[in-house]
C-alpha cells in the first residue's frame, strides 16, 4: 500500500498510548484504549480481552485441524457442534479451547481434541500466533494440524473427556467434498459456521480446482 495513510513507509508510528478498564468479568474485560493513529492523531478504542491469558503467553488458545485417517475410508476433518451462548445457537467448530499455565500449544491440542472428540492424535503442523477479531479484541490463538491414526486400537472407541457443564458433539466430514458437506449440513441444521472452518473448506476447494476451470482456459 502506498501514501500518507498506509501503514507502510513514512507513515506517523502507530502506538498504544494506554489501557484503562472500564468492566471485568470473570472471563473478560473491556477497556478503553488509546492510541495514535497513522496520520498522529491521538484516538480512543473499544477493545475486549479475555482475563486469562497466561503470563508469558503470546496466545490465549489453540484451534486444532485435525485429519481423521483410517484404511479404506476418506479422511476425514473432526469438527465440534456445540450450543454457544454468545452465538444464541450451535456452531460448527474445530475443536478449541484455552492453554493451560505452563502448557505448549502441542500440548493444549492433545489435550483439547482428547477431551472434546475422544481421539488421540499426533501434531504435524503449528501456525504462528494468530489474531482472531482484531477489531474487537485482542484475541489470538494457534492453529495446530493433528493428523489421528483411526485404526490404532485406541482410536476405535473415541471417549470425549466434557466437563459437567460442556455438551459437544463430534462431526465427521470428508475432505475430499469439505465444502459441499458444510453447506449440506448448514442447510440441514439452524447452526453457524466458524469462520476458520469455512475458509478452510473453501482453500481446499480452491486447492483442488482443476486448471480447466481457471477463465482463461474455459470456453
Ligand atoms: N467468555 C466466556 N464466558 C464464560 O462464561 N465462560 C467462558 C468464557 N470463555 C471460556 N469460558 C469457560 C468455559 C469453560 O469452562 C472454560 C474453558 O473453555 P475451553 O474449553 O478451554 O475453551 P472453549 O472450548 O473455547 O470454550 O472456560
Amino acid at each position: 500500500m502506498s501514501g500518507d495513510r498506509g501503514a507502510g513507509k513514512g507513515a506517523a508510528p502507530c502506538h498504544v498510548v494506554k489501557e484503562e478498564v472500564i468492566a471485568e468479568g470473570r472471563w473478560l474485560k473491556m477497556e478503553k484504549t488509546t492510541y495514535v493513529d497513522g496520520g498522529g492523531t491521538t484516538r480512543i478504542w473499544e477493545t475486549a480481552k479475555r482475563t486469562t491469558r497466561k503470563r508469558d503467553s503470546c496466545a490465549d488458545g489453540v484451534g486444532i485441524i485435525a485429519i481423521l485417517k483410517r484404511t479404506l475410508h476418506i479422511d476425514c476433518v473432526v469438527l465440534v457442534k456445540q450450543f454457544r451462548p454468545p452465538m444464541g445457537r450451535h456452531t460448527l467448530e474445530f475443536p478449541a479451547g484455552l492453554l493451560d499455565e505452563n502448557e505448549s500449544m502441542e500440548a493444549a491440542a492433545l489435550r483439547e481434541l482428547k477431551e472434546e472428540t475422544g481421539y488421540i492424535g499426533e501434531v504435524v503442523g503449528t501456525s504462528p500466533v494468530s489474531c482472531l477479531d482484531p477489531g474487537l479484541s485482542n484475541c489470538t490463538t494457534h492453529v495446530v494440524m493433528v493428523n489421528i491414526n483411526g485404526d490404532d486400537p485406541e482410536n476405535l472407541n473415541p471417549t470425549q473427556q466434557l466437563g459437567e457443564a460442556e455438551f459437544v458433539e463430534v462431526v465427521l466430514l470428508p475432505l475430499n467434498e469439505f465444502q459441499k458437506k458444510v453447506d449440506e449440513l448448514l442447510q440441514k441444521e439452524d447452526i453457524i459456521v466458524d469462520c476458520k472452518v469455512y475458509m478452510y473448506a473453501m482453500g481446499m476447494t480452491q486447492a483442488v480446482a482443476k486448471p480447466s476451470e481457471l477463465p482463461v482456459l474455459k470456453q
